[in-house]
C-alpha cells in the first residue's frame, strides 16, 4: 500500500518538524546531557540497536557518563546509568519524576488507562495505590508465608515427579516456578489455586503478559513515538484493531477472575479491595484491572528471577556459592525436614543469593520508564519538560560504586554484613543485621517502586532455599527431543520489557535419598484445604 505509507510518512514528517521547531524556540541556558550525535529530524532513532537496547545504552554510558540524552524524533529520552543519578532524580525528586510516559498502545488502547504500572501520577493513581497498600505491607506479607510454604512444597513435589519421569532429559523448571507463583497470587487475589499450570486463566494471563512485554518495549509501535497518529481513522491505523482485541482478552480475564474472587467464600484480595472506601469511587472494571494487574505484575517477574537463579547456578555455581549454601542448609535444617521460614534468621546467605540474582540479572534489564512534565537541572545539564526518564536496569545494577568489584560475577557475599552484636530480624524472618544495607534497584525507584516486593522477597527466599536443599542442578541445557546437552550462556537473554533467559530444560538430581524421603513424606498439597490459611491471612481494617 504505497499510498498509505506515503500518507503516514507525511504525517510523521509534519509532527517531527513541529516538535523540532518547538524545541528550537526554547533556549535553555544549560546544555542537554551528552549522548550520541542525533541526525536531523529523526534524532537517534536510527542508532537504536534492534535487540538488547539496554546493553548498548550501558556501553554508551561508559563513554557519555551517568546521564545521557537521546532524541526519539524530537521526544527527549534521558537515560540514567548509575544508582546515584537514579536516586537523586527518581527518589529524591520523586514529586517531579513519578509520572509515566504516554504509551498509546499499551496504556490507552490495550488497557484503557486502567493499568496500575502505566497510570499517570495523579489523584486517581493515589486512590488506587491507597486501596492496595494495606495488603502489601511488611506485616501483611508475613501473613502470606504459610501459603508460600504450601506452594513451594508443591514445587518440590512437581520437580521431583518430573525428574522421576524424564530423568536426564531434564525438568522444565520454568513451568514449575511459574505455576507456584501463579497459584500463590491467584489464591491471594481470588481464593483459588492453580494445580497444573495449564488452567485457562493462566494461559490467558500468560498471553496478556507476553503481549504486554512486547508492546511495552520502547519503539514497538510508531503511535507511541507520535501519539497524534492515533487521531487517524481506523482503516489508516491498523494498531487500533489489535488494541481492541487485546483489551477484550484482558477485560475478560480480569473481570471473570474478579467475579470468581467475590463469589468465593474464602477471604481474598478481591473481597478486601471491593469493601474498601476507595473502591466505592471506581467502576467494577477498574477494580478488576487493579486486582488483575497485581497478579500479572507478580507472575512474570518472580518467575524470571527464579529462572536466572538457575542460570547462575549452572554457570557459576561451581565457584562455590552453591556448595556453601547447601552446607549451611544441611547444618541449619538437617536432613529430615524441609527448610522453612522459621529457619530464615539463620539463612541470611539465601537472602543474599536472592538479592544477588535480582542484581546480576535484573528482571527488567531495560528498566521501567518514568516521566517528568517539568523541566529540571542535574549535574549542570538541562532536562527538558516532558522527558522520558529511563533508569537503565542493567547499568544501575552493575554500578561498581555501589556493588563493588566484579559486578559481572555472581557473588552473594557482596550482600553480607560484618558480624554485629545487635541482631535484627524483621517480621518476615529476614535477618537484616546480617545483610548490608545496599539498595535494590531491581524493584524500581521512588514513589513508583514495586509495591509487591515484600511478597516477592518471601517467595524467592523459600523457593531458593528449598531448591538448594533438595537438588543438584547440573550444567547443560537438555534438548527435549534428544536429551543432548548444550552449554548455558549467562547472557542468553530474550527480548522484551521483562527480560527472561532463553528457556531450557535442566537436570535436577535429588541430592540424596533423604531428599526423596522428605518430599514424598510431605506429599502433594493438591488435597489440602487452603481456606484456613486465607482466613488466617485476613487483613483487618
Ligand atoms: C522478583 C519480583 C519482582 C520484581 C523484580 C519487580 C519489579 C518491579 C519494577 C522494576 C517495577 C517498576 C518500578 C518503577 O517504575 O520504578 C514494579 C512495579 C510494580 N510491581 Fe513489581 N516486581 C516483582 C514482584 C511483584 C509482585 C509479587 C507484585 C504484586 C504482588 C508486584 C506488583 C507491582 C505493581 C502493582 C507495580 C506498579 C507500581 C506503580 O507503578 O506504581 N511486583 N515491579
Amino acid at each position: 500500500m504505497p499510498g498509505f505509507a506515503t500518507y503516514i510518512l507525511g504525517v510523521i514528517g509534519t509532527l517531527v518538524i513541529a516538535r523540532l521547531v518547538l524545541s528550537l524556540l526554547k533556549h535553555p541556558s544549560l546544555p542537554l546531557p551528552p549522548g550520541p550525535k542525533p541526525a536531523p529530524l529523526i534524532g537517534n532513532i536510527h542508532q537504536l540497536p534492534k535487540s538488547l537496547q539496554w546493553l548498548e545504552f550501558y556501553r554508551w554510558s561508559k563513554k557519555y557518563g551517568p546521564i545521557m540524552h537521546l532524541s526519539m524524533g524530537g521526544q527527549p529520552l534521558i537515560i540514567l546509568s548509575t544508582y546515584q543519578a537514579a536516586q537523586d532524580l527518581l527518589n529524591r525528586r520523586g514529586s517531579r519524576y513519578s509520572d509515566r510516559p504516554r504509551m498509546v498502545m499499551a496504556g490507552e488502547l490495550v488497557t484503557k488507562g486502567m493499568h496500575m504500572l502505566l497510570r499517570p501520577y495523579n489523584d486517581q493513581y493515589k486512590l488506587h495505590q491507597k486501596m492496595e497498600a494495606p495488603l502489601l505491607t511488611l506485616r501483611a506479607a508475613s501473613k502470606y508465608r504459610p501459603l508460600q510454604d504450601l506452594e513451594s512444597q508443591q514445587l518440590l513435589w512437581d520437580v521431583l515427579s518430573e525428574w522421576d519421569k524424564f530423568g536426564e532429559k531434564g525438568v522444565d523448571f520454568h513451568h514449575h516456578f511459574e505455576r507456584a507463583m501463579a497459584s500463590t497470587i491467584y489464591c491471594l487475589n481470588y481464593g483459588y489455586r492453580l494445580q497444573t499450570g495449564q488452567e485457562k486463566e493462566l494461559i490467558d494471563a500468560k498471553r496478556v503478559e507476553a503481549e504486554f512485554s512486547r508492546i511495552g518495549k520502547v519503539g514497538a509501535y510508531i503511535v507511541d513515538s507520535f501519539p497524534s497518529l492515533n487521531y487517524l481513522p481506523k482503516f489508516l491505523a491498523p494498531w487500533k484493531k489489535e488494541g481492541e482485541e487485546l483489551f477484550e482478552l484482558e477485560r475478560q480475564l480480569h473481570v471473570g477472575n474478579l467475579k470468581k474472587g467475590l463469589s468465593n467464600r474464602k477471604w481474598n484480595f478481591s473481597k478486601h479491595m471491593k469493601d474498601s472506601p476507595e473502591a466505592a469511587r471506581m467502576s467494577e472494571i477498574e477494580l478488576a484491572f487493579d486486582v488483575g494487574v497485581l497478579a500479572d505484575a507478580a507472575l512474570d517477574t518472580s518467575t524470571v528471577a527464579l529462572d536466572w537463579f538457575i542460570v547462575a547456578w549452572i554457570t557459576s555455581g561451581s565457584r562455590g556459592w552453591v556448595k556453601k549454601a547447601q552446607q549451611l542448609l544441611d547444618e541449619v535444617v538437617g536432613k529430615d525436614r524441609l527448610p522453612s521460614f522459621e529457619d530464615r534468621p539463620k539463612l541470611a546467605y539465601i537472602d543474599a543469593i536472592a538479592s544477588e540474582t535480582l542484581r546480576w540479572r535484573p528482571v527488567s534489564a531495560q528498566g521501567v520508564p518514568h516521566f517528568t512534565k517539568i523541566e529540571d537541572e542535574y549535574m549542570g545539564y538541562h532536562i527538558p519538560a516532558n522527558s522520558i526518564v529511563l533508569p537503565n536496569g542493567f547499568a544501575i545494577n552493575h554500578d561498581e560504586a555501589v556493588f563493588g568489584e566484579n559486578v559481572d560475577k555472581f557473588i552473594p557475599e557482596r550482600w553480607l554484613a560484618e558480624e554485629s552484636d545487635k541482631e535484627h530480624i524483621d517480621v518476615c524472618g529476614l535477618n537484616t543485621s546480617a545483610l548490608k544495607d545496599l539498595p535494590s534497584p531491581g524493584f524500581g525507584f521512588g514513589r513508583r517502586a514495586c509495591t509487591g516486593r515484600l511478597i516477592a522477597r518471601n517467595q524467592l527466599f523459600i523457593q531458593m532455599a528449598r531448591m538448594l536443599w533438595s537438588f543438584d542442578v547440573e550444567a547443560g541445557v537438555v534438548d527435549e527431543a534428544t536429551g543432548a546437552r548444550h552449554k548455558v550462556h549467562d547472557m542468553d537473554y530474550t527480548e522484551g520489557f521483562i527480560t527472561p533467559p532463553r528457556l531450557f530444560r535442566s537436570v535436577m538430581r535429588p541430592r540424596g535419598q533423604w531428599v526423596r524421603d522428605v518430599i514424598l513424606k510431605a506429599g502433594t498439597t493438591h488435597n489440602l484445604d487452603h481456606s484456613a490459611i486465607l482466613e488466617a491471612a485476613k487483613i483487618e481494617r
